[in-house]
């Protein structure tokens, strides 16, 4: 543990696997999430078993790695740990499926508190409460402890019944590769509106935005789709990876000073004080909670606008462009994903 932050960070000396000793977890769903944390704790040497409907398209693969598969109450019933890895709108039933499986004394564990924070579920009063998250998509938690390598988390505990919640909850950590690179003790209610605020607005939202307004920008004006592809998709990967190395200090050492001026005052001007009244509100809304009921309610009525934006994300020019270099060019080998990661990312869809 180190006290050069404002939080404390947990490291692998940090965590006590004895706490998964003689324990069962049970892993509910095998996509992103679940299947590297079923698989990661497996490789630690812990007792897993992973719950999926008798219809899952996930079934095989998970039975192919060699772990153990039963139906989400029959995996309850067996398990000391019930980590909850199905989709944030799915998890209210299949905890209702669950819930007279949890024994005085089990854990009940979260990879997001979505469901908690908007009381989409109360958990008994006997059990603990727990969250393991790592800040990674599941496929790289994967492939990083495959690597040896680790994946920043984050650990919260709602309900300590036990007294040995956060130990348990380390430890888990640990299994799953997290206390390799450092874990962070948060709040539910810290992870769920910081993560929907960091998705909607930077990560997933405003990048892929920024990445589509670029693009249209350079091709409405006569310039031709690969080159503007190649400008505001492919080497943003490079960018970030220098971020992600070094701080925005590294990646402003590397580019040309001719980048790092034009950069500099134009970034803000195009990213301006709108956006951030924007990003405000966006915050606002995962606050308040309004922008749960809206997604709440949008899946209650099947998903329609869901449906219909993915679609046209999937109708713009830019992914046709994409695939076509992709394949063209050798960068794309070298950085695809394994075939299992591909073959369990196509289950979860
Ligand atoms: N994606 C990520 O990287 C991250 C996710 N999280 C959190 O982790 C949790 C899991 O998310 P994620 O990994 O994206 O989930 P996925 O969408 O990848 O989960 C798919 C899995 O859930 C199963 N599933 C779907 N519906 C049901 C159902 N009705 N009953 C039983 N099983 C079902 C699927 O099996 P089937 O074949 O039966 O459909 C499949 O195995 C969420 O709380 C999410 O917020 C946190 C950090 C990052
Ligand atoms: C950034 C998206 C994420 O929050 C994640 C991978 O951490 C998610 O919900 O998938
Ligand atoms: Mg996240
Ligand atoms: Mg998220």
């Amino acid at each position: 543990m180190t006290d050069e932050f404002t939080t404390e960070v947990y490291y692998d000396d940090d965590a006590d696997e004895a706490q998964l000793a003689d324990k069962t977890v049970a892993v509910l769903g095998y996509g992103s999430q679940g299947h590297a944390h079923a698989l990661n704790l497996h490789d630690s040497g812990v007792d897993v078993v992973v719950g999926l409907r008798e219809s899952s398209s996930s079934r095989a693969a998970a039975e192919d790695e060699g772990l153990t598969v039963a139906t989400p109450s029959e995996a309850a019933a067996q398990a000391d740990i019930v980590s909850v890895l199905v989709p944030d709108t799915v998890q209210p039933a299949v905890f209702e499926e669950i819930v007279d499986e949890l024994d005085e004394g089990d854990t009940l564990q979260f990879a997001h508190g979505f469901n908690i924070q908007y009381n989409q579920i109360q958990p008994p009063e006997h059990v603990d409460v727990t969250m393991v998250a790592p800040k990674s998509p599941g496929h790289l938690v994967r492939r990083n402890y495959e690597k040896d390598q680790g994946t920043p988390g984050l650990i919260a505990v709602y309900q300590n019944v036990s007294g040995d919640a956060k130990d348990e909850a380390l430890a888990y950590a640990k299994g799953i590769g997290c206390t390799r690179a450092g874990v962070i003790e948060t709040t539910f209610q810290e992870e769920v509106e910081t993560d929907l605020f960091g998705e909607q607005a930077v990560l997933c939202g405003g990048v892929t935005s920024l990445v589509k307004h670029g693009y249209e920008t350079l091709v409405d004006a006569g310039y031709s789709p690969e080159m503007a592809y190649f400008e505001c998709m492919n080497e943003l990967k490079l960018i970030v990876d220098l971020m992600y190395e070094g701080g925005l200090g590294e990646m402003w050492d590397s580019v040309s000073d001719t980048a790092e001026y034009g950069g500099l005052t134009k970034g803000d001007d195009i990213v301006d004080d709108h956006a951030r009244e924007k990003m405000e509100e966006a915050l606002e809304d995962v606050q308040s909670g309004r922008f749960a009921q809206e997604w709440i309610t949008e899946n209650q009525a099947g998903r329609p606008s869901y449906t219909q934006l993915r679609q046209a994300e999937k109708n713009h020019e830019i992914e046709d462009v994409g695939e076509k270099l992709r394949d063209l060019f050798a960068w794309a080998e070298e950085d695809s994903e394994s075939e299992d990661d591909e073959q369990t990312r196509v289950n979860a869809d």
